[in-house]
C-alpha cells in the first residue's frame, strides 16, 4: 500500500513541555490508523501540528508525495486533510445544513471577483454545494435535521454533523479527535460503522480514541504516544501485547 501521510521527527514544545519528541509515523492510503496513549501524551499535539493550528518546532510531513506547509489550517485543507474536535466545534446557531454547506465553500471555485459577471454560474455552483451537503448530511445519517439549528442537535447526532462538515472538503485523509468521546454504546457501534463506510468510499483515517476496544477493532494499524514520544506502532494484536504499551497506557484500567 502507499504511504498518504510521512511524518518525521515531528517536535513541538510549550515552555518547558516537550509534547512532542522526534514523533515518525506513516499512514498508508486507504487505512484507518489509530494513534492512542494516556492523558497528556501529545496526541491532540500531533493533530493540531498535522492540521495547521500550532507551529511545529521540528520535523515534516509529506502528504501525497508533497510537503505540507505546515503552520497554515487553510493550506493542509486545501492539501486535502480534514478534522474534526474533541470538543465539537460546530456553528452553533447554523443549521446543520449550513454547517456542512460552510465547509463544501472551501471548494467552491466562483470568487467574490467576477461574482456579478458569473451570478448564474454562482447561482448554479450554491445549488450544487446544497445537493451535496444535503447527501452528507444523509451520509452521516442527519438529513432529518437539516434545518435545526445544531445546537439543537442531540450529542451524537452533532458528532456526525462534524464528520459531515469535515467530509465536504472532501479530504483525502479525515483526522478525528475523540469521535466517540461521550457516546453510549449503541452510538459507538453506529460511528464504527460508519467510520468503516467512509474508508471503504476511499478515504483515510487517522483516530484519536480512547475507547480501546473501538481502536483494536476499527484500526489496520495502531501508533501509541507517550509523554511526547512514540513508544510502539503495528497491528492491533501485536500493539496490544506490546508490554511498553501495557505498562504506559492499557495496563491502567484502560484495556
Ligand atoms: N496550548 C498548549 N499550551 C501549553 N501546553 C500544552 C498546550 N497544548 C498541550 N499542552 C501540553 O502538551 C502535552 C500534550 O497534550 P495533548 O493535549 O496533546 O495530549 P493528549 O494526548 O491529546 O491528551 P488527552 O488524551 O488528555 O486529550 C500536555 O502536557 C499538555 O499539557
Amino acid at each position: 500500500m502507499n504511504s498518504l501521510l510521512d511524518a518525521r521527527g515531528i517536535g513541538k514544545r510549550f515552555g518547558g513541555v516537550q509534547a512532542l519528541k522526534d514523533v515518525s509515523l506513516t499512514i498508508r492510503a486507504g487505512e484507518i490508523y489509530g494513534l492512542i496513549g494516556p492523558n497528556g501524551a501529545g496526541k491532540t499535539t500531533f493533530f493540531n501540528v498535522l492540521t495547521g493550528l500550532y507551529a511545529k518546532d521540528e520535523g515534516e510531513v509529506v502528504f501525497a508525495g508533497v510537503p505540507l506547509k505546515l503552520g497554515s489550517p487553510h493550506e493542509v485543507a486545501r492539501a486535502g486533510i480534514a478534522r474534526t474536535f474533541q470538543n465539537i466545534r460546530l456553528f452553533a446557531n447554523m443549521t446543520a445544513l449550513e454547517n456542512v454547506m460552510v465547509g463544501r465553500h472551501l471548494r467552491t471555485k466562483v470568487g467574490v471577483g467576477g461574482a456579478v459577471m458569473r451570478f448564474s454560474k454562482a447561482r448554479e455552483e450554491e445549488a450544487a454545494i446544497r445537493r451535496r451537503a444535503h447527501e452528507l448530511l444523509r451520509y452521516v445519517g442527519v438529513e432529518h435535521h437539516a434545518q435545526k439549528l445544531a445546537k439543537n442537535l442531540a450529542y451524537g447526532d452533532q458528532r456526525r454533523l462534524e464528520i459531515a462538515r469535515a467530509l465536504a472538503t472532501e479530504p483525502k485523509l479525515l483526522a478525528l479527535d475523540e469521535p466517540a468521546a461521550g457516546m453510549n454504546a449503541t452510538e459507538t457501534a453506529e460511528l464504527r460503522t460508519l467510520i468503516e463506510g467512509i474508508r471503504a468510499d476511499g478515504v483515510t483515517v487517522l483516530l484519536i480514541e480512547h475507547d480501546v476496544k473501538l481502536v483494536m477493532g476499527l484500526c489496520d494499524r495502531v501508533a501509541v504516544l507517550d509523554y511526547g514520544i512514540k513508544i510502539a506502532e503495528d497491528v492491533p494484536d501485536v500493539v496490544k501485547r506490546d508490554p511498553q504499551v501495557v505498562d504506559a497506557y492499557l495496563g491502567a484500567g484502560h484495556g
